[in-house]
């Protein structure tokens, strides 16, 4: 039986007459781990922000373990959050935060902590402020993964960290996670990356969700179709289409749904090209419309 442990009803933060989050419906389910998307100010952080209890809604109703955050020290301690440019006191090295660690989190496993130092060539005895971006970012990490918390969060855990650093993240995580399932939410622009680490997606733009929905099922669940301009468009006439570019006489347009086995075969016909789009295609599909649009415009013009 799944349980879930997160629940928010019409959740909502206001910052002034300004809507950050507005009004979403939301759960999160133990044992998985979920991709929290979206562009620029799109309310990732604040939705964090605001299942960690660092600050409270607006409107809406939250449980997280069957309760709210905010007030309870035994569903905080449940969770860890790894935030994007993560705070620790002044002074203190790599060495003192895996310390004091174990103060916080129960599971906290020091010996998989050391591994991580290791992978990560982390500079134990330096003071933070020292450290490079990267070297920052591995510390986030570290705690995030030898936390072990039932609820972790990571958002966008990974400024400065190079491209052999970030997949040691992925790897470890994964590994880990399958020996220890827990829950995490990830938060990140490197869609790609993660695409198949990802077992839910959660789209959010303008603070409201575009999106949510299981990653087996957002994986190849666009396709663009390229050609000819016009076969193409009476190719796809009656379809959801959710991108558009041409250029000249060709086009190419994403449309939403699956091609079955006699369609492919029509579009080989008609000499068009068909492509699956990736999750992060899709994603800048979804949330970037008017950009798409404009750019069309350009093109035409
Ligand atoms: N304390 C605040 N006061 C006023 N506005 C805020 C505050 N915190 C966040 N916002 C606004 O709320 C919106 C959502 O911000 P949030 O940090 O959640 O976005 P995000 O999706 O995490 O973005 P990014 O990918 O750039 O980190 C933004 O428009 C931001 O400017």
């Amino acid at each position: 039986m799944t349980t879930t442990v997160v629940r928010a009803h019409g959740l909502t933060k206001r910052y002034g007459s300004f809507t950050a989050i507005d009004g979403i419906d939301l759960s999160i389910d133990e044992g998985r781990i979920y991709g929290l998307l979206g562009r620029n100010g799109a309310g990732k952080t604040t939705v964090m922000q605001l299942l960690t209890g660092q600050i409270f809604p607006n409107g809406g109703e939250l449980e997280v373990f069957g309760r709210q955050p905010a007030e309870h020290a035994d569903v905080l301690r449940r969770m860890c959050f790894i935030a994007e440019a993560q705070r620790y006191p002044e002074d203190f090295t790599p060495a003192h935060v895996f310390r004091s660690a174990p103060w916080f989190f129960e599971h906290w496993d020091a010996e998989f902590a050391e591994r991580l130092v290791a992978d990560f060539r982390l500079p134990l005895k330096r003071r933070i402020k020292k450290l490079s971006r990267g070297q920052l970012s591995a510390v986030g990490v570290i705690v995030g993964l030898a936390s072990r918390a039932p609820l972790t969060f990571f958002d966008e855990p990974y400024l400065g960290l190079d491209a052999v650093a970030r997949h040691i993240f992925y790897d470890r995580l994964l590994e880990d996670y399958a020996a220890h399932p827990r829950t995490v939410v990830l938060s990140t622009h490197l869609i790609d990356e993660v695409a198949n680490l990802l077992e839910h997606v959660i789209l959010i733009d303008q603070g409201r969700i575009l999106l949510d929905r299981d990653a087996d099922e957002v994986r190849g669940s666009a396709t663009t179709v390229a050609g000819a301009r016009a076969t193409v468009d009476q190719f796809v006439a009656d379809r959801p289409v959710i991108g558009r570019e041409a250029i000249g006489g060709l086009a190419s347009v994403t449309i939403d749904g699956r091609l079955d086995h006699d369609e492919r075969v029509r579009a080989a016909e008609l000499g068009l090209e068909l492509a699956p789009v990736s999750l992060q295609q899709l994603i800048v599909h979804l949330t970037g419309a008017e950009l798409a649009e404009s750019t069309e415009r350009e093109v035409a013009a």
